[in-house]
C-alpha cells in the first residue's frame, strides 16, 4: 500500500489522489483546496448537494478533478436513489450544470449516467475506472508535452511559466501542465517555475506554488500582470498552460488571464503549449466564440480574505475563463499527441 502524497491517505495505486471513493463510507472523499495552503483537510461529500456546492466554492475544481467529480456525483446519487433513475437522472443534471466551461464535469457525468441500467454498482465500478484512467491518461498527455517542449526550446535548463493550477490538484492524479513540469524536473531539465498567483481566485499562489513547493521544484511567484515583462525580459522559454474546454478547431478556453498570456508570448516568439486529456477536447463546439463562459460573482473581485478592497457595489467583469485562439497555440497536446496549433 502506498501513502497518498496529496491526501495522506493510503492507496493502491501509489499515485497521489485528489479525489477518490471511500467505499466504508460510501462517500466522495477530496482535498478541500479553498483551505490550501494553510490547511491541509479532506472533505467526505455524502450527497449531491453537498458535492454541487464544493464545486461551485472551488473546493474541488480543475477539469480532470470535474470529471472525477462529476462521475462519482453520479454514483453517490444512484445509491441514494436506487431504482428511481428520474431521480438520478435529475440530480446528474445540475451536477453537470454546476460550472458550465469545463468540459470535463458533463462528460463525467454523462460517462457514469451510461452506466445507471446496470445499476449503481455499475455506475460506481465505471466512475472508479475512470480515476485509475485520468492518472494514465494526464501521464501520457503530459509526457508528450514535456518532449515538445524540450524539442522547442533549445535553452537549458528551463524557465517555464504557468497559470492557476493544473497539477495533483487539478487532477485525480498527476496533473495536465504541471504534469509536464513533473517530467521535466525529474529529468533535471528545469531552472525555475515562474507561476502566476492567479487573480482574483490564486489557485497558483495557494495551490500551484503549494505543489511546487513540496515537489521541490524552484519556483517563483509572480503578479498576473507581470507575466508579459518577465517574457521582454527574456526570463521565460515557454509556457504551459491547461485547458477546461477545446473546441474542435483547438480554440483553447481556460482560466482567465491566458489569452494575454498567449498574446505575450506570440509578441516575443515563446512556444505557448496547452495540456489537457483529450476528454477536455469538445468537437460538438466548432470554435471558441460557442463556449460557455461562466462569470463569478462580484465578491471575488471586491473582497480579499473577506476584507473589502472595492467601494460597495463596484460593478464587476469576472469571467471565470477567457478563450485562447488557435492561431496563438503552439500546441494542444492531449495523450494521443498534438491535436492542434502551430506546431502541428
Ligand atoms: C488541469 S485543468 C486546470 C484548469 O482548471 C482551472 O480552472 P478552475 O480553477 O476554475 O477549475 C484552470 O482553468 C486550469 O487551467
Amino acid at each position: 500500500m502506498w501513502v497518498n502524497r496529496v491526501t495522506g491517505r493510503r492507496d493502491n495505486g501509489g499515485v497521489a489522489r485528489t479525489i477518490d471513493w471511500d467505499e466504508h463510507e460510501a462517500a466522495i472523499v477530496l482535498v478541500d483546496q479553498c483551505a490550501l495552503p494553510a490547511t491541509y483537510r479532506l472533505l467526505h461529500v455524502a450527497s449531491v448537494d453537498d458535492l454541487i456546492a464544493a464545486i461551485q466554492r472551488l473546493a474541488v475544481r480543475g477539469a480532470p478533478a470535474l470529471g472525477a467529480a462529476g462521475a462519482l456525483g453520479v454514483a453517490l446519487a444512484a445509491r441514494v436513489h436506487g431504482t428511481d433513475t428520474a431521480a438520478v437522472h435529475a440530480d446528474a443534471q445540475r451536477l453537470a450544470a454546476a460550472r458550465p466551461t469545463a468540459v470535463n464535469l458533463r462528460w463525467g457525468v454523462e460517462r457514469a449516467l451510461a452506466a445507471l441500467p446496470e445499476g449503481a454498482g455499475a455506475v460506481l465500478a465505471e466512475a472508479r475506472s475512470m480515476l485509475a484512467e485520468d492518472e494514465r491518461v494526464n501521464r501520457e498527455a503530459s509526457a508528450h508535452a514535456a518532449d515538445l517542449v524540450l524539442q522547442r526550446c533549445a535553452r537549458r535548463p528551463l524557465r517555464l511559466l504557468t497559470h492557476c493550477n493544473t497539477g495533483h490538484l487539478a487532477a485525480v492524479a498527476w496533473g495536465t501542465a504541471l504534469g509536464a513540469v513533473w517530467h521535466l524536473h525529474a529529468a533535471g531539465h528545469v531552472e525555475y517555475v515562474l507561476a502566476d498567483e492567479t487573480r482574483p481566485l490564486l489557485q497558483g499562489a495557494r495551490l500551484t506554488a503549494w505543489e511546487l513547493a513540496r515537489a521541490g521544484v524552484p519556483y517563483r511567484l509572480l503578479p498576473d500582470s507581470a507575466a508579459a515583462a518577465a517574457m521582454a525580459q527574456g526570463l521565460v522559454d515557454c509556457v504551459l498552460v491547461g485547458a477546461d474546454r477545446v473546441a474542435a478547431n483547438g480554440d483553447v478556453a481556460n482560466k482567465v488571464g491566458t489569452y494575454g498570456l498567449a498574446v505575450a508570448a506570440a509578441r516575443h516568439g515563446i512556444p505557448f503549449v496547452v495540456v489537457a486529456p483529450s476528454s477536455t477536447v469538445d468537437k460538438t463546439v466548432p470554435d471558441g466564440g460557442a463556449i460557455v463562459i461562466e462569470q463569478r460573482d462580484a465578491g471575488e473581485l471586491t473582497h480579499v480574505a473577506g476584507a473589502r478592497i472595492a467601494p460597495d457595489g463596484a460593478p464587476v467583469f469576472n469571467p471565470a475563463f477567457d478563450v485562447t485562439p488557435v492561431e496563438l497555440v503552439t500546441a494542444v497536446v492531449t495523450e494521443h499527441g498534438i491535436f492542434a496549433g502551430a506546431a502541428r
